[in-house]
């Protein structure tokens, strides 16, 4: 049994959902006729997504029903907000063979099996945006009853989105601090270095050029040397010299404890956004 032969159903049309049937499609893992997408109610965001890639979406109930009933795996791709109601629509179609992928932030494996009154095989993951160029980091926990041949299927799936790493699911709140919004802290330092390189006189595109190779580069040092960070950064730092400078201006603001702190953050609020929706099901 090979991923490309079974049918996979999106529900929830939004970035990462995109960002994961975008790769499938050009990687040609999955065939776009075995792939579906639905939403609650865009209509306009289906068409633009059939246009685009040719795929299968609707939102007439009965065609929706039938896409849902037929998929051989299920992804969940909604906003934690939206899970109850979607759960409510989906929960009389599915059947216990489908396996159910969720990529939806803190919602726990016991929760989606409470409130699908289902005991399917449930993986659920943390993938990121780069999933659409094939670099996610992505974090995944099965469920106790995803035999071996479902997990070889959903991890063919993963691992065609970037890098996948099995871990307990009770640190999947982390993962999500730490590699699922963790792409936003790269962008978010990129736009500063962007700023300050315009501010120092060059033009955006020269400033934007010179980070991204900075930030590519150094990526890539550390995957290719396999040298920690600590020890690629003293080699920058000439003792008396200009990165030496930097870093204590970064110190002064305590940006180490931040960038934790911002980790955590995410980590915390997953866990809530989880919460939340397992007290309003009860
Ligand atoms: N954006 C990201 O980088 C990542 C997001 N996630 C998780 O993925 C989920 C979706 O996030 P985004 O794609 O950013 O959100 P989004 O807001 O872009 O997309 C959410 C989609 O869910 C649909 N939806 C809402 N209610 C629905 C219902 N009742 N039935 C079916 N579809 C429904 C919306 O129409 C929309 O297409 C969230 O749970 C988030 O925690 C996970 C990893 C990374
Ligand atoms: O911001 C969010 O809630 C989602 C989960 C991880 C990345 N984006």
């Amino acid at each position: 049994m090979v991923i490309t032969s079974k049918k996979i159903c999106f529900i929830g049309a939004g970035s990462i959902a995109e960002a994961i049937f975008k790769r499938l499609i050009e990687k040609e893992i999955i065939p776009v006729q075995h792939l579906s997408v639905t939403n609650q109610q865009d209509n306009k965001r289906l068409h633009e997504l059939k246009k685009l890639y040719n795929i299968q979406t609707s939102n007439d109930s009965i065609i929706k029903n039938n896409l849902i009933k037929q998929s051989d795996i299920l992804v969940l791709a909604m906003k934690p907000k939206n899970v109850e109601k979607a759960f409510d629509e989906l929960s009389p179609l599915i059947n216990e063979k489908q396996i159910i992928i969720s990529v939806v932030a803190g919602l726990t494996i016991e929760t989606i099996h409470d409130l699908l009154k289902s005991n399917n095989p449930i993986v659920r993951t943390m993938p990121n945006t780069s999933s659409s160029i094939g670099l996610s980091a992505t974090g995944i926990s099965f469920s106790c009853n995803v035999n071996e041949q479902q997990k070889k299927l959903s991890l063919e799936m993963l691992n065609a989105i970037g890098i996948t790493c099995v871990v307990p699911e009770e640190t999947l709140e982390i993962v999500t601090g730490l590699s699922g919004s963790g792409p936003a802290y790269f962008y978010y330092m990129m736009e500063a270095m962007v700023q300050a390189g315009v501010a120092g006189g060059l033009t955006e595109e020269q400033a934007m050029e010179l980070t991204k190779q900075t930030i590519l580069g150094a990526a890539h040092m550390v995957q290719k040397t396999g040298d920690h960070p600590a020890e690629l950064r003293k080699k920058v730092t000439s003792p008396g010299g200009t990165t030496e400078k930097a870093i204590e201006a970064l110190d002064s603001h305590h940006i180490h404890d931040a960038i934790q702190k911002a980790v955590k953050s995410a980590a915390t609020k997953c866990k809530e956004m989880g919460e939340t929706i397992k007290i309003s099901s009860r």
